[in-house]
Parts: C-alpha cells; structure tokens; sequence
C-alpha cells in the first residue's frame, strides 16, 4: 500500500507544477496569438485605410524626372515663340517634343521671384506626389541657375478658357460640358476625399481645367495649392508663406535630385516682404461705417470718367501711371475694357442716370450701381481706400502719366513683347502693369483673363482717332484724382491711412507697397527708385508685413469677407488676374478668416459650373446698356432664382442650340448651392459628384435664392422697426 501511496504523492508532486506549466504555457499562447490578432487587425485597418486614400507622403518617391535646360531648349526648339501655348500670371508655356517624340507641355516660370518659386515648390510637392486620371500629370522639372521650369504632360486641347472664350472657339457642345463638369467634380473629390491629408487647389477656374485629347477636363495649376494639416480648421494662409512651405520643403525628404536640390531652389524667406492686398482691404471695409461710405454715384461715375480716358486696345491695355493724381485704384475696375471708348462710356453714364432714377422713382430692385453691391454689403469703402492707400504712395517724380504704350500682352505675342519691355524705361513699356512709384500694378484686362470681358468690336474703328485724344484726357486724369478723389477723403480714412503708414516706417524701414506680377504686393524700400525697373526678387529682405498680424486677429465673418469673393471683386478688382486664387471665382471667406478650406474650391466649383453652363465669363459686361443687369454672372444667376416667374436657364450659353435642359438645370442650382457664403452651407464634394451623377437629390435651394428674399424682409422689418422707433421717440 505504501508503495502505492508513494507514487500517487509523487505523482501530484509533478503534474502539478507541470499543470500550471501547461495552463501558463496555454494562457501564454492565447494572450500571443490574441495580440498578433489584434496587431494584425490594425495592420489590416490601416490597410484599408490607406488603400482609400493616397497619403501625401514627402518621403514617397515623386518619379519627376529633371529635365536638362538643353533638353528642354532642344525640345522647344530654342524657345520658339511658335511654340507657346499659352501665358499665365507665373509663366509662358511652350510645347515642346521629347526625344522619343512624346509631346510635352514646358511650363518656364517667370523671373525667380518668391511668387514664382513658391509655385514651382507647390507644384513639386504638391501635383508632384499626385497621379490622377483628373489632374494634369508633372512629368518633371528643370532647375538650373534662376531657371525653374516645369514640365507636364501635354493637353492637345488646350484649356477650358480658350475653349469657351478663345478666338477659335471650339464650341464646346453641352455633353462635352457636362463631362468637364463631371471631371473637375472628380478631381475635387480626389483632392479632398481621396488624399490624405486633404489638398485644396485653391485656385479652379477655366484656365486652369485643361482638355485632353477627347476633351475631358484635367485640373493643373497647383501654385496656390495647400495641404490641410489634420486636425486643423482649414488651412491656415498666414501660416502657410513661403516661409513654412519651405520648412516643411526641408523637413520633407523628397526623393532623388530634388532633395540635394532643395538649398538652391529655397530663395530665403527673407527676401520679399508680402504685403496682403486683401487684408488690406478687408481692412478698411469691415468698418460698419462702411455702407455709409457706398457712393455708387461718385464710384460709377468715375469709373466711367477712367475709363473713358483710358481709351485702348480692346483686348489689352499698359498704363504707366506717373504722378500723384492718379487713381490707381482705377485701373482695377472691373469693366474698363467695355468702357474705353468715351460713347460707351457716355451710354453708360446715361444709362446709369436713367438707372438712379428709375430706382428713386420705382423703387426697382435693379439699382444703378446693384452689380456693385450685389448683396448690399456696400463694401466699396475697401475702394476708397485703396485710392487712399496707392494714391499715396504714387511718385511725385514721376511727372508723367502716358497709356500711349498700350500693347496687345495677347498670349503669343507677349514673350517678344516682355523682352522689350525688360529692356525699356517705365514710360515706354507697353505691358499691362502700370506704375505707381515703382510698383507695378498689373492691370491685366486682356482676354485671357477670367474676368473683365471685352466685346469691343464697335469700338474698334474709333481708336485711331481717339488715340490722339488720349494723351490729353490722360493727363487730365491727374486733375481729376486730385479733384475727386484725394479730397474726398474722409479724415477718419486719413487717420487711417497715417497710422498705416506710420506702421510700415516703424516696421519696415520706410517701404511701399509693390505690386508682383499681380498677384502679390510686396514691400520694397521707397528709398530706391525703383522706376519699375526692379522686379519684386530685388525688394528689400524682410519678414512679414504686419497687416497680417493685426488682421488675423479680425473676427472671421467681417463686413469685408466677401471682398475676396466675386461678388466683391467682380466689381472691384476683377482685372486683377490673382492674389489668393483668382478674381470672382475666390471664396469670400478666404479673404475674411484666414482659412483656406475644401470649401473655397467648393465655392469656385460652383462660378466655374455657372460659367460653364452660360458660356460667360463671371464678369462680362457688354456695351449694350439691355445687358448691363447681366454683367455679373453670380448676381444674374441669384436674380433669376429669386425672382418669381423668371427662368434659371436664361443662363444657359446661347450658343447652346441642343442642351439637356435638366442637366443644365442642376447645375445652375447646384452652382447657386455652392456659392452660398457661409462655407459651411455648401455641399462637399462627395455630395456634388453624387448629385451630378444623380445618386443623390438636390437639397432644396437655399432661403435667399427663395422668390422673397430675406434681405428684402429683413430690410423692411428694419425700416419697421426704426419708424416704430421713431414714432416712440
Ligand atoms: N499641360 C498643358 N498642355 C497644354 N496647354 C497648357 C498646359 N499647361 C498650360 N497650358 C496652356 O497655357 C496657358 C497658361 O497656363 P498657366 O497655368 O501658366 O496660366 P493660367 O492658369 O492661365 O494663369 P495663372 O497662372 O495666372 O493662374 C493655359 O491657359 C493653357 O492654355
């Protein structure tokens, strides 16, 4: 028995350390296999996650090729003029053919300046590290001394700019229309939704929506581009300078030459001194004295006496403006393509008096300056003060003031035309920038721009006489921006304009601002004479202009948000080409906050959409006086929704003699949809592409495009409320 005993105990002894060995070993492996079930989990997770989505990884081999500037010279057959296919605000493009006879389109940036190259990184990190069948494909670049060259693939059909507005206009039928539209939506929806982190364009317009060989729609351009930090608001403008970008250019390691390229490529920060125009005036037009400050009267009026003074070629224009008097501001107007012959401007003049009394008398909701305020914002303040503003800093040296070298900047006659130019003194060039000490205002009203449309063809056998006349009235216009101008200036504004100043001589060593290419206002010390021989890469080296610091602080949604937007621009700047993305197809809040956000591009989706559909540019403005009420695209397309009894599709391209009136329909809604000013009320892409494939349904049109619209309410119950007030006083 004992013997038996013996070995049950000693068999106890061993299975139970043995059972714990086996139960720990067991529990071991389940915890083991648990974890690299979860492990793999996250791994299958962030998979999946990242097959939806193409990260924008800066490590990630870009495959740009660098191109030899002999290479490209070869291919362009020196630079042949002949082989320029287009000219933007950065840059002329060429064709070009390769080696292996594959045609290329070679983007030459302008001058090296910090617009410039702060493009040629964008487009490098940004369309660089991007492959879409929707987006116009950087095929490499060229860096060699100051040259910076881009090199994309080439578009047969060139833009949707010359397609819809070009001199051989093909006209675009309405499902090629349709198709671009469809195409940029999905562009937008790669951009936004499909990479990670999100990309906004920044800048979607006609010229920028290439057509490949069977006329679909590519976007290109991604010079004003920005990638949205995760977690972050929108995008951050002020923080996103050429300073950042080119710290993030260093902090990411971007493959093969580019990186051992990236000390020669980033010009130091420090070299320009931004000025933002738009905050400027954003600025002057948050007062709420601002409405008090509309004088459409004095503001049309004077548009028009500009105008009529400037009488030039229809398609493009060069003002060398020289001596205090003269109203810089001017030379944005917005139409003074259509008004440049005095007749015209006469016409107008009438009609707008007719206009002035047709809503004092009837009270008519087309008021003679509503394609000024549009909304009623009445945000034309901003314009006195930049006639405030520029006037002041205009040269008294600069005794004269000659339009006389007009030159037509048209796409393929511009190249020749630069090399003169650069060789000429201001009073010669005949460019469409004028010069206000120094500064180089471009005043690009030439046809291809977006904005300010010409239809000058009655004006046109006038000229030669009235070339003559022009010296004269030109010099009258220094008279006249004393007269009407620099005394109408209020005190307040003064005030203003004083401690601005005072601001820029504190800070910056005594500068002016000077404009680039326009695009951008820089600072340069006022100290030089500049003559406007100096591009904007010779301005003097200094951070950031304080504008931005006091202005960021601004609430986000002031008066002056929309100044940015069409609805303001179109009637104030609109010949300006771009600052922050281009004239009336620009967000409104992307001047008001500070934010770029996907629903910038939503907002210039929906100009672009209107513009294609009615065949018009966002601003066109012809000379009979029937059409004026339909100058403004946004405004005529609001009106029409608004008003009971009216019909959307009046918008609708003329030209069109078949169309799918259902589609041409859902987009004008859907473009009203996207032009709400309040970001967030628009649609994302997500939703648009669906609701232009008809996966989804219209959302019902916005309150203020409802036949009563509520500002008409909303005024009424004011004026109520203030006879009420009245009567209790
Ligand atoms: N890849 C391309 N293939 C064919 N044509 C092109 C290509 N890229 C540009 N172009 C032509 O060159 C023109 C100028 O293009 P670019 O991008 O330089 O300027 P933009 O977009 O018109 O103006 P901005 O740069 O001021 O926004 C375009 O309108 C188009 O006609």
């Amino acid at each position: 028995m004992p013997s038996r005993q013996f070995p049950s105990s000693s068999s106890n002894l061993f299975t139970k350390p043995k059972f714990l060995f086996i139960a720990l070993t067991i529990s071991a492996s389940v915890v083991i296999v648990f974890s690299i079930l979860y492990f793999l989990y996250h791994l299958w997770l962030s998979l999946v996650h990242r097959a939806k989505t193409i990260p924008y990884d800066a490590s990630a081999p870009l495959k740009l090729q660098r191109f030899s500037y002999k290479d490209l010279k070869l291919a362009t057959n020196g630079f042949d003029t002949a082989n320029v296919i287009g000219k933007g605000g950065s840059g002329t493009v060429f064709k070009g053919v390769l080696k292996d006879g594959k045609f290329i389109a070679i983007k030459c940036l302008d001058s090296l300046s910090l617009q410039s190259e702060r493009e040629f990184q964008n487009e490098l990190q940004i369309l660089g590290g991007l492959r879409s069948p929707f987006l116009v494909t950087l095929l490499g670049y060229c860096v060699e001394k100051n040259k910076r060259i881009l090199v994309y693939e080439y578009m047969p059909n060139a833009s949707l700019q010359e397609s819809l507005f070009g001199d051989e206009c093909f006209g675009l039928s309405w499902e090629r229309r349709f198709c671009v539209i469809m195409d940029v939506a999905r562009a937008l929806e790669f951009l936004h939704l499909g990479c990670d982190p999100p990309v906004i364009h920044g800048d979607i317009k006609p010229s920028n929506v290439l057509l490949d060989s069977e006329f679909r729609g590519k976007i290109s351009d991604f010079g004003l581009s920005r990638i949205k930090v995760e977690g972050e608001f929108g995008v951050d403008l002020f923080s996103q300078d050429l300073g950042k970008s080119q710290d993030l250019w260093k902090s990411q390691d971007l493959s093969g030459n580019l990186t051992v390229e990236t000390p020669v490529i980033g010009t130091p920060v420090e070299s320009v001194s931004e000025v933002d125009f738009a905050l400027a005036l954003q600025a002057s037009s948050s007062s709420k004295n601002s409405r008090t400050c509309l004088n459409g009267k004095a503001l049309n009026l004077n548009s028009l006496n500009y105008n009529a003074n400037i009488v030039g070629e229809s398609e493009s224009r060069s003002l060398d403006v020289k001596g205090k008097e003269v109203s810089s501001f001017d030379m944005f107007v917005p139409y003074d393509d259509e008004f440049c012959s005095n007749d015209y401007s006469k016409d107008l003049a009438v009609n707008n008096a007719c206009l002035v009394d047709d809503e004092k008398e009837n009270g008519k909701k087309w008021g003679k300056d509503w394609w000024w305020r549009q909304d009623g914002s009445g945000e034309l303040c901003s314009k006195d003060y930049v006639k405030e503003w520029i006037g002041s800093q205009i040269c008294p040296s600069n005794a004269d003031w000659d339009d006389d070298g007009i030159a037509n900047t048209k796409n393929m006659n511009s190249i020749q035309e630069k090399s003169e130019l650069e060789n000429s003194s201001p009073i010669d060039k005949g460019n469409n920038d004028a010069i206000v000490n120094g500064t180089r205002l471009h005043v690009s009203a030439t046809e291809d721009t977006d904005n300010g449309v010409v239809d000058m063809k009655e004006v046109n056998g006038k000229k030669n006489q009235k070339k003559k006349k022009k010296m004269k009235k030109n010099r009258k216009m220094q008279e006249w921006w004393k007269e009407e101008h620099l005394d109408e200036l209020s005190k307040k504004k003064r005030n203003k304009l004083r401690s601005l100043e005072t601001k820029w001589k504190k800070g910056l060593k005594l500068k002016v601002p000077r404009f680039g290419l326009g695009r951008r206002f820089y600072l340069c010390e006022s100290d030089k004479n500049y003559g406007g021989e100096e591009g904007p890469n010779e301005c003097e080296q200094n951070g950031e202009f304080s504008f931005r610091r006091g202005w960021r602080k601004k609430s986000s949604r002031s008066m002056g948000s929309d100044m940015w937007s069409g609805d303001l621009f179109s009637r104030e700047l609109s010949s300006t080409t771009s600052m922050r993305g281009t004239l009336c197809y620009v967000a409104p809040e992307y001047g008001g906050c500070g934010f770029l956000m996907e629903k910038a591009d939503i907002y210039s989706f929906g100009v672009l959409m209107l513009v294609i559909v009615s065949g018009r540019r966002p601003l066109h403005v012809l000379a009979s006086p029937m059409k004026l009420e339909k100058a403004n695209l946004i405004s005529w397309c609001r009106h029409l929704a608004q008003a009971s009894g009216s019909n959307i599709l009046e918008l609708v391209d003329e030209k069109l003699r078949d169309y799918n009136k259902e589609q041409a329909s859902l987009c004008i809604n859907l473009a009203l949809i996207c032009l709400q000013k309040i970001p967030e009320l628009r649609p994302d892409i997500g939703d648009i592409v669906k609701i232009l494939k008809g996966e989804m349904e219209l959302p019902p049109l916005p309150f203020e495009f409802s036949p009563s619209p509520p500002s008409r309410l909303y005024s009424r119950s004011r004026s109520r409320r203030k006879q009420k007030g009245n009567a209790e006083v």
